[in-house]
């Protein structure tokens, strides 16, 4: 139980590193051309070398650019074993000497390793692994319990436990808290439940600076994606002759009212938990700025936004003059049909981390909690697009149609949504206009930059909707 940056392998291992990491889905910064990669910190959690087993080692890389002065912090838990099974054969990361270095969250074992130290609250050279005070967490059995990494592309890695537990590990560190571990705790205290329970997490520091290295929840089995949900809503509407979208089979309006109703709540819990305040004169043109400010970054990284960008400018600078001000608290941040699962009983919330590429004191900022309605209005539009990419005109109907159509159903899905919010809210945030239109350019206009760094094909969706935002092309209603 050591640190192991003064053993002699992690130089060979930082050059290994280079020629894996970057290549990873979980590495922000992809392009931006690397310096050079070293080894933050590096904690052996397991030394089973002798007895044929593996050795695991809890690793931060530190990401070096060539233009940049602070490097980015990666979390890649390691295996070391002297043979590899064949399962693990495509997890390699470097043949050293007599030894294979692996991605430890493929390794079965390893995962276990980690759950187990959760669950007794081990502390290992400066890293806690935390339990949460859970009625039968700690006591549970684990060691015969089955571990799948989740194939799904995503910002982190997860790791399933049997169906029962689903571990999330940070891959890029930022120094604070996570949001996700924060607000999860803040909302068990006010037994909020639309979400999954936090069971624990593995937290620790890097040059003296607190991290998250990982959290750990109850695994809401027999669930369903709210984006799978909603795409093959659309689906089924476009597989049909004309017909309006609740006539269509699979219709997902009463689910999108539950959902703003859960949101609803959720934010009523966090306000609750952490406060509201209201923003007034200053504090108001400093929020209008900052979506213009934010604006102003993403354009030279998308120039296909800059025909728009007086327009958008209009719509951010209408919010410094809304009467009363506006009512701001913690919210979740990031949230879309991605980052919410229908459980057999009930709608819950899940990623409270925020934008990934933000900073923690960003992440943690306060805003309206319709910045979150915003981010589900801009997400059934993508749900109605996305299908659109690849759909085919029956004959006798053109793609016009079918995008009319797909518009229709966004627009009769965001009607429920607020319905369903403004049972449990009291308001309705479309009666809140000009906020909520300002929010959903503003997430927009971040989408236009995520899209074209990750998913460049992607990115006719976000522009499309900032021309019917600012009123540039009609939207169906
Ligand atoms: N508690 C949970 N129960 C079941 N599935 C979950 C749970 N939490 C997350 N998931 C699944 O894992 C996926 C990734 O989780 P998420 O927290 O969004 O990770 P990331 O931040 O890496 O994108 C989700 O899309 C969801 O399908
Ligand atoms: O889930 P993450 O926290 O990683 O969020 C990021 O990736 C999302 C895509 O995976 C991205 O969401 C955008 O695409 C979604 C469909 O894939 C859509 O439902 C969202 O409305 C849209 O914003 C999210 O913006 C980004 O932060």
């Amino acid at each position: 139980m050591s640190e192991t940056t003064s053993t002699p392998w992690p130089q060979h291992l930082e050059q290994a590193l280079a020629g894996w990491l970057p290549w990873q889905r979980w590495f922000a910064s992809k392009g931006t051309p690397i310096e050079r990669i070293s080894v933050a910190s590096c904690v052996e959690l397991v030394d089973d070398l002798d007895e044929g087993g593996p050795r695991g080692l809890l690793l931060v890389a530190a990401v070096h650019f060539v233009d940049a002065e602070a490097p980015e912090l990666y979390q890649v838990p390691l295996g070391i074993r002297r043979s590899l099974p064949a399962e693990l054969e495509s997890s390699v990361i470097a043949a050293l000497d007599d030894v294979v270095v692996y991605d430890a969250l493929d390794d079965a074992s390893l995962c276990r390793v980690l759950l187990t130290l959760i669950g007794r609250g081990a502390e290992v050279a400066g890293v806690r692994f935390v339990a949460e005070p859970i009625a039968g967490f700690s006591a549970a059995n684990r060691s015969g319990l089955t571990a799948r990494r989740m194939t799904s592309e995503q910002s982190n890695t997860s790791v399933v436990f049997a169906d029962r537990y689903i571990l999330k590990v940070f891959r890029r560190l930022a120094e604070g808290v996570n949001p996700d571990l924060e607000l999860h705790r803040a909302l068990r205290q006010v037994r909020s439940s639309h979400l999954a329970t936090l069971l624990g997490s593995i937290e620790g520091s890097i040059g003296g600076r607190p991290v998250t290295y990982a959290m750990l929840q109850t695994f809401a089995a027999n669930s369903a994606e709210g984006w799978s949900m909603a795409t093959a809503s659309v689906r089924d509407l476009l597989a049909v002759q004309p017909c309006a979208p609740p006539a269509a089979g699979g219709d997902f309006t009463p689910e999108a009212f539950r959902l703003g109703a859960a949101v609803a709540e959720v934010h009523a819990d966090l306000a609750t938990a952490f406060g509201t305040t209201t923003l007034r004169g200053a504090e108001l043109r400093a929020l209008s700025e900052g979506m213009s400010t934010r604006l102003a970054a993403a354009l030279p990284q998308v120039p296909a936004l800059a025909p728009y960008a007086a327009l958008l400018r209009r719509r951010f600078a209408e919010v410094a003059d809304l009467p009363g001000g506006v009512q701001v608290q913690r919210v979740h941040g990031d949230l879309h049909l991605g980052q919410v699962l229908r459980a057999p009983t009930r709608w819950l919330l899940i990623d409270f981390e925020g934008e990934p590429s933000a900073s923690i004191a960003q992440r943690t900022e306060t805003h309206s909690p319709l910045r979150d309605v915003a981010g589900m209005m801009r997400s059934f539009d993508y749900a109605a697009q996305h299908h659109l990419r690849s759909a085919t005109p029956q004959p006798g109907t053109s793609i016009e149609a079918l995008r009319d159509r797909a518009a229709e159903w966004a627009a009769h899905n965001r009607a429920a949504f607020c319905r369903g919010y403004a049972d449990v809210a009291g308001f309705d945030p479309i009666d809140q206009h000009v906020l909520l239109t300002a929010y959903e350019l503003e997430k927009a206009v971040y989408e236009a930059v995520y899209e074209t760094r990750s998913r460049p094909d992607w990115l006719d969706i976000p522009l499309r909707a900032v021309r019917e935002l600012t009123g540039l092309i009609e939207a169906p209603r």
